[in-house]
């Protein structure tokens, strides 16, 4: 473990980018460009992917050069998903990377993954930055049209949870069916950008920077609205959606809390965040009390903890489309109070 300080600046952060969507829908394609991408402004990113069977083939199509885990025979979010944690772990140690993304299988239910990526944040500094969910234009159309089965659920889900939504595979659609296709997509997810793509090819990249949010806001703001679309949403840059309406928020303490301001916060979490979990140190408590909190439908759960090993203090909400900048302000108004 690194000696170093790990209660990170926001800068120092690694940025973890979660990619979904269903079998067969461009995901390792997308990898592969993301890879292209990172690796073009000077990053270095890592890989962490996940098989449902023994044997990885899309591993082969990333260069040698990324450091990658590969958790094969199982999926992330289900039978091996204690492990998730642990792997990002021990991959920062290793690699040192300054960028992680987690291709899961197209079976993952996108939720249980991100707890997984909580976990991590224990560990190492992260920050889940998108969850971007790639979608088979064609199958997403057809699945629906035969009915609300297990698998349109599952790919619904991993369309709900998305802060960027690829629309794959456009050339096999007629222009009424990718009208219909994002207009599918809209109703399933209010706020997410929508990207038309074919083989994943996208143009615009700033999502992958929050730094960039600022001045792609300021261009949208100096076009006036011009870019407006029929429902109001701005469809070419669609961040300030996906900054303003996370998925996740991962808040790195930096000193203790108060135990009963901190029980209090919880409460007065808004219904878009429904679950939470972290390690807190409390102020009024003996020195070095340290609590693993676990927060799931309006409970919540303290357990008093030792670890062994550097832990961070932490926090990680869960939800669907909170302000994070508001949440961000309570948590610091509660710092600042004890
Ligand atoms: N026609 C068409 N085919 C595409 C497009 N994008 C990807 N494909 C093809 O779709 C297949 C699946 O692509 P992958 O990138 O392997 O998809 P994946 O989601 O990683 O697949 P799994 O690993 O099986 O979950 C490949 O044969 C691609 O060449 C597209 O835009 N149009």
């Amino acid at each position: 473990m690194n000696e170093h300080n790990q209660f990170a600046g926001e800068t120092q952060r690694i940025p973890v980018y979660l990619l979904s969507g269903f079998l067969g829908s461009g995901k390792t394609t997308f990898l592969t460009s993301m890879l292209a991408r990172l690796k073009n402004e000077g990053k270095r990113p890592a890989v962490i992917m996940n098989e449902l069977g023994d044997i990885n083939l899309d591993g082969e199509l990333v260069s040698r050069d990324v450091p990658m885990a590969e958790m094969l025979g199982g999926c992330i979010c289900c039978s091996i998903r204690g492990d998730l944690g642990v792997e990002i772990a021990s991959l920062v140690q290793q690699h040192h990377p300054d960028a992680i993304i987690i291709e899961s299988t197209g079976a993952a239910h996108p939720m249980e993954t991100l707890d997984g990526v909580t976990d991590a944040s224990m560990y190492a500094s992260l920050e889940l930055r998108s969850v971007i969910t790639v979608v088979d234009g064609p199958e997403l159309l057809e699945r629906r049209k035969l009915g609300k089965g297990r698998t349109y659920k599952l790919m619904a889900e991993q369309i709900r949870c998305a802060t960027l939504l690829l629309l794959n595979k456009t050339d096999k659609l007629a222009p009424d069916q990718l009208v219909e296709a994002q207009q599918l997509l809209r109703e399933l997810n209010a706020h997410a950008a929508i990207v038309p793509a074919v083989r994943c090819g996208i143009d615009d990249w700033g999502w992958l920077d929050e730094a960039a949010a600022p001045e792609l806001k300021e261009r949208d703001a100096e076009a006036g609205g011009g870019h407006s679309e029929p429902d109001g949403h701005h469809e070419h840059h669609g961040h300030h959606h996906s900054h303003s309406h996370v998925m996740a928020y991962t808040h790195y303490f930096d000193g203790p809390v108060q135990s009963e301001a901190f029980e209090a916060l919880l409460k007065r979490l808004p219904d878009a965040v429904y679950r939470a979990k972290g390690v807190v140190s409390f102020s009024d408590m003996s020195s070095g009390s340290r609590y693993l909190f676990q927060y799931a439908y309006k409970e919540s759960d303290f357990i008093r903890i030792d670890p062994q090993g550097h832990v961070n203090d932490v926090a990680v909400f869960i939800g669907e489309h909170f302000s994070k900048d508001e949440l961000r302000k309570m948590i610091e108004e509660l710092q600042v109070k004890s």
